[in-house]
């Protein structure tokens, strides 16, 4: 058994990943932080946990408490990580981070995207990128993984078969996307209000969202020119779920996609390809760790259609974490993520 600990712990993220690691057989949550609930217990504060969490409580972040874990979650905004993370790995913790403090590689890059300056660029070198479908061999020994975000999470993983085939024109790949609102977390702000956010569908950062760089950077690693995106994230009236619709202009000899997608996902425990023809529903993700695509050519045309679902908050985030945890000790991957999705 294990001693975790979660920075964050109120947030959209934080508890689910107490709700995931409730199941978990070789994890015991002994540190979860919030400095607003310092002092709550967590199942007074979330009553779904009554019962698996009855004696712990939300307890200002302290890095001496954290540096006696075996794995610290980070489910912070942008920049907590990169004040803590060292300290962490020094003490022989390690660090699992769901914001993007250590996604991009370049912290020039990432200072220009994220409006701050990078706080911890000597840690960039031992950053593994947490997608298991793509670097499952170094998460394994990896002591700081920094866990996808939710639309490049969807994103990558439609696009990938494709791109290792060199099957597509990459310089001219499409991803349009949509979220629910818990991608905006717990916070209050303007949009995610029930008036604004229902009965209405927009998108926004069409101009320049901070996962563009982070989806390109990820695309790159699978293809051996530079990839072209357009990227066009929007809001959906759902409280879960991200549907990524991708587009991209097929080579001559792309044959099979169908048996291409088959092949390449056969042995991964979380994604599911669907039989020709369908249409999988952000619904049938709900709560659960799969990603689902489904792969089109409308007309046999010379354009693929890849659609592709996850739960922005479990194979986005807090599922992809606890499955680079799995990784990293050496459990089975699929500890803590058994349970199916909620339908309807
Ligand atoms: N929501 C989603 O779908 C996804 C989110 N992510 C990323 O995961 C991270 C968490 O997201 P989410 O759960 O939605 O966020 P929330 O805004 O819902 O929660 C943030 C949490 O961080 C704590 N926190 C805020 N500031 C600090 C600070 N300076 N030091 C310590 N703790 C702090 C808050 O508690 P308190 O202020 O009380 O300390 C709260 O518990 C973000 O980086 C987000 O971008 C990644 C993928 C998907
Ligand atoms: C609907 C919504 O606002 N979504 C968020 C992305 C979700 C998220 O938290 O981003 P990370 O995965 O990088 O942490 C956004 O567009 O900024």
């Amino acid at each position: 058994m294990i001693k975790v600990g979660i920075v964050g712990g109120t947030g959209y993220t934080g508890v689910e990943l107490l709700r995931l690691l409730a199941q978990h057989p070789d994890v015991s949550v002994e540190t979860i932080t919030s400095r607003s609930e310092a002092g709550v217990k967590v199942c007074d504060m979330y009553p779904n946990l009554r019962g698996h969490y009855d004696r712990l409580a939300f307890s200002e972040p302290d890095a001496r408490a954290l540096g006696a874990l075996d794995a610290v979650f980070f489910a912070t905004p942008h920049g907590v990580a990169h004040a803590l993370a060292g300290e962490l790995l020094d003490n022989g913790t390690r660090v699992i981070d769901l914001s993007a403090d250590f996604r991009l590689r370049d912290a020039t890059e990432w200072s220009r995207w994220y409006d701050q300056a990078h706080g911890a660029p000597a840690l960039l070198g031992e950053a593994v990128y947490g997608l298991p479908e793509m670097h499952r061999e170094k998460i394994k020994n990896a002591r700081l993984i920094a866990v996808p975000g939710c639309y490049p999470t969807a994103v990558q993983l439609g696009f990938l078969p494709l791109l290792e085939a060199g099957l597509v024109d990459a310089s001219q790949l499409i991803a349009d996307c949509k979220s629910g609102v818990t991608g905006a977390g717990r916070g209050a702000k303007v949009p995610s209000l029930l008036a604004e956010a229902s009965e209405s569908f927009k998108a926004y950062g069409a101009s320049g969202h901070r996962h563009l760089p982070e989806i390109r950077q990820g695309l790159n690693d699978m293809h051996d020119t530079p990839v072209g995106l357009t990227f066009v994230p929007h809001l959906a009236p759902m409280i879960r779920g991200i549907h990524a619709t991708l587009y991209a202009r097929l080579d001559a000899k792309a044959g099979d996609l169908q048996a291409l997608f088959e092949n390449r996902y056969a042995n991964e425990p979380f994604v599911d390809v669907m039989p020709a023809g369908s249409h999988p529903e952000t619904r049938s993700v709900k709560g659960n760790n799969t990603c689902r695509l489904a792969v089109h050519r409308p007309e046999g045309s010379d354009t693929v259609v890849v659609l592709s679902v996850i739960d922005n908050l479990v194979k986005g985030a807090s599922g992809q974490a606890i499955q680079n945890l799995n990784l990293m000790f050496g459990f089975d991957e699929k500890a803590g993520l058994n349970a199916p999705a909620l339908m309807p």
